[in-house]
């Protein structure tokens, strides 16, 4: 009998004391369950050596090489350094290490290793920096194995966890097959145990490959098996709000500086018909950035206020929490329409002041975050819930803040551009409507892939575009390691770009920043005062500045097309011709080639199309495309094929089947009841 169990506190494990229970507590991880569901966001594979000539900058590389020079020991303020020159039949190079004085007897000259490490250019030389050292016959050895590399925090190692990991692994009991064997057999698919220890320390990429797509198996499948109980008990909801088109919407329609677009006609027709119906609206908006989504938004929930119900409006971010808030409370006011902005970052007395006006009625539309499904939160009479879900399926929040009404109206924006046979499944339990035509008079975008020797060019240009009144953002090189990191690079190269434009108002923004900061940044940024925006990809969703026309994106091979494609629809959401710059940071022929896509259109559909074709299903060591949140290894687009499977084989079980399966594992029963509310 192992002694370990799932639900206990990671402070069970050996070696996890109070100080690293609060540093993983920052990870979300809890229990041992949080722990083993921790999973890698890549793996260090030993590849075989390489000839010195082929090292490019960047790229971690082993090479195997003799050492041709005497160690070189510096000291450089409080570091001291150590190089060598080693060689091999292609060529030779500089390797160095600091503050490792006692390396120096091992680096003699005539010494044969392989030095594995990550090759940069220092004054403009190649070289490799704190490589580790190996004989052949260790490195031979390390070939065979995946390391498991982790999402980490600060105070928390790669080490650390992966030892805490393996001795969790080790040591509890890992029985929660819930799967029938008719399934695991029809769908070829490995035991729930053995995906996750080979998930975590694969014995080969094979392994590997099966593992995941049985743990993405498993994402999918409680999911779609989660919607379909959703929309059984949707079904027999009866609806009191019989909500009517009034004057005041059309006078606001008419108001608009713009036409609405034939496909904003036709959803907005969608949302009235199914308002008055009698039934429970459950509709998706699906349109693709910039389409012109949120006027949708604001005339629903108008049309519920001026028939005296209230109505919330949900999104993702404080910043366009705040958006949204402006715009709206500015226009609806004539109407004689409150508005409320409720966010996670607001002091406790204004929440209470708010609180109070949502309950007793004094407000009718209330826009925020998460906070507005905060269990204080007490709605007099709620019709109408507006989620922003950009591409997150945030289903759990949704449905938890239509609990907080008596089956309100629903209605769900999202710019994710998935093909309609998974938005079946996805949104399988949402009506959609596609706004599939951007506002007329929108220039297409000009792109442009360049390299990071085009960057003072571009910099000429942004500065060129300021002049002329227009705004720019520029998104930082990603850090995958740290926040903190992340945010020191955004003050240093926004430091480099007060340098280049001496006379433009630059800010940063970055996710390590007080909402109250960023909310400031964003507004400044908002009125035209900062010109220049450097930041990380806190911006990525939904923000609205169409005077803003040039998006520059650094590192750009690091981010999924989809992301990309989200960044880029930051711009060209006015009538001035706009600019999508992709600083891309290394070389290579597949970078250029994904890239390229970028170029050849701006239609979100045909961006993942074309994606995913290129790199085919099983690209397991590829960038995520979407970042929605449901899924931790699961994406929508390149694991489409097993999405299917998993929707299939989960409307194919039989009652007693599901009852075995929730016996066998009480989490899955836990996660549908949490997920759709209330009971089984
Ligand atoms: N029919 C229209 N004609 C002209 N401009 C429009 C029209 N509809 C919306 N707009 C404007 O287009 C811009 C983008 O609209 P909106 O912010 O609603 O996009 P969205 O669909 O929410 O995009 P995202 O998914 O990127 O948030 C806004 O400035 C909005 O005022």
């Amino acid at each position: 009998m192992k002694e370990l169990r799932i639900t206990d506190s990671v402070t069970k494990i050996k070696g996890i004391g109070e100080k690293t229970e609060k540093s993983l507590n920052k990870l979300a991880i809890f229990t041992v369950s949080d722990l083993i569901r921790h999973y890698p966001r890549g793996y260090d594979a030993f590849e075989p050596p390489i000839p010195i000539s082929s090292i490019r900058e960047g790229e971690k590389a082993a090479i195997e090489a003799s050492v041709i020079t005497s160690p070189l020991v510096k000291q450089v303020r409080n570091l001291k350094i150590i190089s060598i020159r080693v060689k091999d039949a292609s060529g030779s190079l500089v390797l160095s290490w600091f503050n490792m004085p006692f390396l120096k007897n091992r680096l003699m000259s005539g010494y044969h290793y392989i030095f594995r490490g990550k090759a940069v250019y220092k004054n403009g030389v190649l070289v490799i920096e704190q490589p580790d050292i190996y004989t052949r016959e260790e490195y031979q050895r390390k070939m065979n194995i995946l390391q498991p590399l982790y999402p980490l925090t600060d105070g928390i190692t790669n080490n650390l966890l992966t030892k805490a990991i393996r001795t969790a692994l080790d040591e509890v009991e890992l029985n929660n097959e819930y799967l029938p064997k008719s399934i695991l057999k029809e769908y070829k698919l490995m035991s729930s145990k053995n995906a996750l220890l080979e998930l975590h320390f694969p014995k080969d990429k094979e392994l590997l490959s099966e593992a995941r797509r049985r743990l993405i198996f498993d994402e999918f499948f409680q999911f779609t098996l989660a919607l379909s109980y959703l929309k059984e008990s949707k079904k027999e909801w009866t609806n009191n709000f019989v909500l009517e088109e009034r004057q005041e919407c059309l006078d606001y329609e008419k108001n608009l500086p713009y036409q609405l677009t034939g496909a904003q006609k036709r959803a907005w027709d969608e949302i009235k018909k199914d308002i008055k119906s009698g039934h429970t609206m459950n509709r998706l908006i699906q349109g693709d950035v910039g389409s012109g989504k949120t006027v949708l938004a604001a005339l629903s929930l108008l049309l519920a206020a001026v028939n005296g119900y209230q109505g919330s409006l949900m999104v993702p971010t404080e910043v366009l929490a705040r958006q949204h808030f402006e715009t709206i409370n500015n226009e609806f006011l004539k109407y004689g329409i409150r508005t409320a902005l409720l966010t996670g970052s607001m002091t406790a007395a204004s929440k209470r002041d708010v609180y109070e006006k949502i309950k007793n009625g004094e407000v009718q539309i209330i826009i925020g975050t998460h906070a507005l499904i905060q269990e204080k939160v007490e709605y007099q009479k709620l019709a109408l819930v507006v989620t922003d879900e950009q591409h997150r399926f945030g289903v759990r929040q949704r449905e938890m803040l239509s609990g907080k009404g008596e089956h309100p109206h629903v209605l769900v924006m999202s710019a994710t551009p998935i093909p309609r046979t998974l938005a079946i499944i996805l949104y399988g339990d949402l009506d959609i409507s596609l706004v599939d035509e951007l506002p007329v008079g929108r220039l297409p975008i000009k792109n442009c892939v360049v390299n990071t020797g085009y960057r003072s060019t571009a910099y000429r240009f942004i500065g060129k575009q300021i002049e002329e009144g227009r705004q720019a953002y520029i998104i930082c090189p990603m850090v995958e390691e740290s926040e903190v990191i992340e945010a020191e690079n955004v003050i240093e190269y926004t430091e480099k770009i007060k340098e280049a434009l001496p006379h433009a108002a630059v800010e940063y923004l970055h996710g390590k920043m007080k909402a109250q900061e960023k909310n400031d940044i964003m507004e400044h940024f908002s009125r035209g005062d900062i010109q220049i925006l450097v930041s990380t990809t806190v911006v990525e969703v939904g923000v609205n500045v169409p005077n803003a026309t040039v998006m520059m994106i650094e590192n750009a091979e690091r981010f999924g097309l989809a992301q990309l494609h989200q960044l880029r629809g930051r711009v060209g959401r006015g009538k001035h011709q706009s600019y999508c710059i992709l600083v891309c940071g290394r070389e290579g022929k597949d970078i250029k080639k994904r890239l390229e896509i970028m170029n050849q259109s701006n239609d979100g559909f045909y961006i993942a199309g074309e994606d995913l074709k290129l790199r085919g299903p099983g690209d397991m060591f590829g960038i995520r495309q979407s970042g929605d949140m449901e899924f931790k290894l699961g994406d929508i687009y390149q694991d489409a094929k097993v999405l299917m499977e998993a929707n299939e084989a989960a409307a194919r079980l039989s009652k007693e089947e599901l009852e075995e399966a929730f016996l066998k594992s009480p989490e899955l029963k836990m996660k549908i009841i949490e997920f759709k509310g209330g009971t089984l």
